[in-house]
């Protein structure tokens, strides 16, 4: 799906805590949010999965405004994975992954054999096959943030919002699940804060200051000398793997 935002501002009580943020993101483009802590991040994403309406601007899917198109077409090509999100914790992890299916059902249907394939296909490629029958409240961070990502899987969208999802991830799962979403090839955008996942994974990154768009475009461009400073006050270069030629971030506080 094409995302767009229009002039976006957004905020809380009468303070905008994003302002006037204009950006295209195509079909099949894996777009990282990054930005100091407060930037914005999560308040750009909010406007996208209607959790916050915007005070000015519009966010367009496909053409059609988020917040006026009908909500059971977004609630079916719109999965979010929202930051605090714990989801029904007496839920076994099979069960919240049912949950992905849900949109695509008319009002009493239940589960078809086709749906519980794709319910099973999710959580294999997860790694949360022998998780499937652990209540939720029993899982660690990680692996319950593994399971939310199933059921966003098991919905199929043609857009994924993750907001910080590999915050509780072990090393190897945040690599597999940033590759295993850049791999859907459907539309993504996520706040990140690990620099070095986004120039590996990210199509294009977008850094948000304050509120509003520093600098936006592909790892190399904007992962600039100046931006480390400007927008994370940190000394950063980007150098390229010396395994397979990725763009690989090293940082380094401002005074040393
Ligand atoms: N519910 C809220 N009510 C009031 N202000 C809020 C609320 N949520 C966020 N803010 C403020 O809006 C600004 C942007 O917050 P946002 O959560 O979008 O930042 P972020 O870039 O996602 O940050 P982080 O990296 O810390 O998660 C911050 O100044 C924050 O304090």
């Amino acid at each position: 799906m094409k995302l767009v935002f229009e002039g976006v501002t957004a905020g809380y009580a009468e303070l905008p805590a994003v302002r006037d943020v204009t950006l295209t993101i195509a079909p099949g483009e894996f777009v990282a949010l990054v930005g100091p802590n407060g930037s914005g991040k999560s308040t750009v994403l909010k406007t996208v999965y209607r959790a916050l309406s915007p005070a000015a601007g519009r966010v367009l899917l496909d053409g059609a405004d988020v917040w006026t198109a009908n909500r059971r077409t977004i609630a079916r090509r719109v999965a979010a994975l929202g930051q605090e999100e714990h989801g029904g914790h007496d839920f076994t992890a099979r069960e919240a992954v049912r949950l992905g299916r849900y949109p695509h059902l008319g009002g009493f249907d239940r589960l078809s054999a086709q749906d519980e394939e794709i319910v099973t296909a999710a959580l294999h490629r997860t790694g949360c096959a022998t998780l499937a029958t652990r209540p939720l409240s029993t899982l660690s961070g990680g692996e319950r943030q593994r399971v939310l990502l199933a059921r966003a899987l098991a919905q199929q969208p043609g857009l994924l919002v993750l907001d910080e999802p590999t915050n509780h991830l072990d090393p190897q799962h945040q690599i597999s699940m940033l590759g295993l979403v850049a791999a859907l090839g459907v539309t993504v955008i996520a706040a990140l804060h690990t620099l070095d996942l986004a120039a590996q994974h990210a199509t294009t990154i977008v850094a948000l200051k304050d509120g509003r768009i520093a600098a936006a475009g592909p790892p190399e461009a904007v992962l600039t000398p100046r931006v480390f400073r400007e927008v994370f006050a940190v000394d950063g270069t980007l150098v390229p793997d010396p395994v397979d030629g990725r763009p690989r971030v090293l940082l380094r506080g401002l005074d040393r």
